[in-house]
C-alpha cells in the first residue's frame, strides 16, 4: 500500500522537516536526485552524458530553484547547462549564483530579439540546443494554468523532459490540466507521492515516477490517500481452502439484464464467477441465456426467488421503469451488502423513496461515472477526491467514482485511488464487469473500500491483458493505458482468470 499526500501535508511534512536539517541542504538533496536521473536521461537519449546539453525551464520558486542547483551539479560531470528563467528578479538566489559558479548560462524568457509569441532569440537557441529539458517553472505552489510565457515554452520543447516535483500545468491537489502542460517522461518527486501523481491528467503527465529520498521519511502525518499495489490486492482476494465447499467462499446474487438487453446479465454473472469459487445466483428476466453462458449460475427469475446469498449486484441493465425499482427495493430491502450500479444509481438518485427501502445496518456500494454522480450528488467538479468523500458521507455507502484515476471513499473518510487510466465510456459492458466482481468480493465479507478498490485493480490488469494480449507486463498496467488497442467487454471477461492469478503470483514475491 502505498501513501499519497495533498500539498498541504507535504508542505508540513517538510516544516518538520526544516527543524532538524536546515532547508538549503534539504534543496540540494533534492536537487542531486533530479541531476542524477538527467544523467540517466541523458544516457538513455543520447549514449552519453559529457559534452550533451541541458536547458533548465525555471520559475520563481523552489522549484525552479531545485532546477539551477541540478543544474550545477550537471556542470561538474561535463554536461552543458542554459537556465532559461520566467522571472529574473524572482529566480532562486542561491540555486542561480551555484549555476553560474559551475560555469552554466542563464538567459531570460522574455529576452532580446523576441520574436512574436514573446520568447527571446537566446531562450529559442538554448532550446534548440537542448538534449534534455528540465522543468522547474512551478511545483507544489502552482494555481491556475501556466502563464503565457511558460506555455509557449514548453510549446515549443521537442526533447525528453525531466520534471521537478510535478509536471508544470496540473493542479496540485487536483491532477486536472488547465491549458498546455508539461509531458514529462521523468517526473522526480519527493519523499513521498502527491495527490496530482495519481489523479487526472497528473497521472499520465508526470510519466516514470521518481520517489528520491530526501529525509522526510519520519516526518509524515497520516497519508491522505492510499494506492494499492499487485500484492495488496493478491493477499485479500479470496482464495479457497482445502476445507471450503462453494458456499463458504460466499454467495452472490446477480440482479442485472432484461430479456431484451441481456448482455449485462451474462457480463455481470460472469465476472462474478470468475472472481472467487464462491457460489453465483442470477435473478431476473435474462435467467435461460445466463442459464446457457454460465451453467454454474444459479439462475431463477425474480428476486423473491433467488434464495439465501450473502451480497447482491445490482443495477446493469435493469431499466429505470418500474420493474427495474421493484428489482431494487427487493436487493436493498434483502439485510445484506449491495453494490448498486448503472440504472440502480438513475433510480436512487431520481426516486428518493428508493432509499427507504434500505436496510440501514448493511454496506452499500455505489459506483457511478461521472454523469450518474452528478445526477446523484451534483457536478463532482475537479477535486474528484472531495466529490466521492462527501458523497460517501452523505449517503453512508462507500462511492467508487469512475473516471482517468478510479476513486473509491469510504463513509468513514478513507479514501483509494487506483491511478491507472481506464477507458470506461469506451467500452460498453466494461462497468458490468466491475460490478459483478465487487459483488463477489462484498459476498465474501471484504471490507467494501478494499472489496472495490482490489476489483477496480483486477479489471485493469485485465483490461490491459485484453488489450495486449498479455504482452506487456501484467500486474503493473500502463498508467497511461496506451498500451495494445482497446478490447471490448467479452475479452475483457475472459481475461480475468489471468488477471487475478498474475495479481495472486505477486505475494509474497
Ligand atoms: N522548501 C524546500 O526547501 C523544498 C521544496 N522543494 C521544492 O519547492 C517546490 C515548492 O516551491 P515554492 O513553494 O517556492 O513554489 P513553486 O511551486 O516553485 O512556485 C513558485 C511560484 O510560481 C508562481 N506560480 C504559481 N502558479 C503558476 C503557474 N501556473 N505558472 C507560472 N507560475 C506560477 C507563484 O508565484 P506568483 O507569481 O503567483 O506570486 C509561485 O509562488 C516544490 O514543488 C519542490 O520542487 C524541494 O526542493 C524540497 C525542499
Ligand atoms: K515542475
Amino acid at each position: 500500500m502505498q501513501g499519497v499526500w495533498t500539498p498541504e501535508s507535504v508542505r508540513a511534512a517538510e516544516q518538520r522537516l526544516f527543524e532538524q536539517v536546515a532547508e538549503p541542504t534539504v534543496m540540494r538533496r533534492a536537487a542531486w536526485a533530479v541531476a542524477v536521473h538527467c544523467a540517466r536521461l541523458l544516457r538513455d537519449a543520447t549514449g552519453g552524458v559529457p559534452g550533451r546539453h541541458v536547458t533548465l525551464l525555471v520559475g520563481a520558486g523552489n522549484n525552479g530553484g531545485d532546477a539551477l542547483w541540478a543544474g550545477a551539479f550537471l556542470r561538474r560531470r561535463g554536461v552543458g547547462v542554459t537556465a532559461v528563467l520566467l522571472v529574473p528578479e524572482r529566480a532562486h538566489a542561491e540555486g542561480l549564483a551555484a549555476l553560474r559558479r559551475a560555469g552554466g548560462g542563464v538567459v531570460e524568457a522574455e529576452g532580446a530579439g523576441a520574436d512574436t509569441s514573446g520568447i527571446g532569440a537566446e531562450a529559442v537557441e538554448a532550446l534548440d540546443r537542448a538534449d534534455l529539458v528540465v522543468d522547474g517553472i512551478v511545483g507544489l505552489s502552482a494555481h491556475s494554468g501556466l502563464r503565457p510565457t511558460a506555455a509557449e515554452l514548453v510549446r515549443r520543447v521537442e526533447v525528453p523532459v525531466l520534471a521537478v516535483d510535478l509536471p508544470s500545468g496540473v493542479d496540485p491537489t487536483t491532477g486536472t490540466e488547465d491549458g498546455v502542460v508539461v509531458d514529462a517522461d521523468v517526473t522526480v518527486t519527493f519523499g513521498g507521492l502527491r495527490a496530482c501523481h495519481v489523479l487526472g491528467a497528473g497521472a499520465t503527465r508526470a510519466g516514470e515516477i521518481v520517489v528520491a529520498d530526501i529525509g522526510l521519511d519520519d516526518h509524515w502525518g497520516r497519508p491522505d490517500l492510499l494506492m494499492l499495489d499487485a500484492e495488496d490486492v493478491g493477499a485479500v482476494w479470496p482464495v479457497p481452502a482445502p476445507d471450503d465447499d462453494k458456499y463458504s467462499q460466499g454467495v452472490v446474487g446477480v440482479a442485472a439484464g432484461s430479456a431484451t438487453y441481456p448482455g449485462a446479465a451474462v457480463l455481470t454473472s460472469g465476472a462474478a464467477v470468475a472472481a472467487t469459487s464462491g457460489m453465483v445466483r442470477y435473478a431476473g428476466p435474462a435467467a435461460d441465456v445466463v442459464r446457457s453462458a454460465r451453467p454454474e449460475v444459479v439462475a431463477t427469475g425474480s428476486v423473491g426467488d433467488a434464495g439465501r446469498v450473502q451480497a447482491w449486484s445490482v443495477g446493469p441493465g435493469i431499466g429505470t421503469g418500474g420493474s427495474g425499482r421493484e428489482v431494487l427495493v427487493r436487493v436493498l430491502e434483502s439485510g445484506v451488502p449491495v453494490i448498486a450500479d448503472a440504472d440502480a444509481i438513475t433510480l436512487l438518485a431520481e426516486d428518493s423513496s428508493v432509499w427507504d427501502a434500505r436496510d440501514p445496518d448493511t454496506p452499500l456500494v455505489l459506483t457511478p461515472h461521472a454523469g450518474e454522480f452528478s445526477r446523484l450528488a451534483g457536478d463532482p467538479g475537479t477535486d474528484r477526491v472531495a466529490a466521492a468523500r462527501s458523497a460517501a458521507e452523505r449517503f453512508d455507502a462507500t462511492v467508487l467514482l469512475k473516471g482517468h484515476s478510479t476513486v473509491v471513499a469510504a463513509p468513514d473518510g478513507r479514501v483509494l485511488v487506483n491511478a491507472f487510466a481506464h477507458a470506461w465510456p469506451a467500452t460498453a459492458g466494461s462497468g458490468d464487469v466491475l460490478t459483478g466482481l465487487i459483488g463477489a468480493l462484498l459476498a465474501s465479507d471484504l471490507d467494501p473500500l478494499i472489496a472495490c478498490a482490489s476489483a477496480a485493480y483486477v479489471h485493469s490488469v485485465a483490461a490491459e491483458i485484453a488489450a495486449t494480449g498479455g504482452h506487456t507486463v501484467p500486474g503493473a498496467p500502463a498508467r497511461d493505458g496506451s498500451a495494445g488497442s482497446p478490447a471490448g467487454a467479452s475479452p475483457l471477461l475472459a481475461a480475468l482468470p489471468d488477471a487475478i492469478s498474475t495479481v495472486r503470483s505477486t505475494v509474497g514475491t
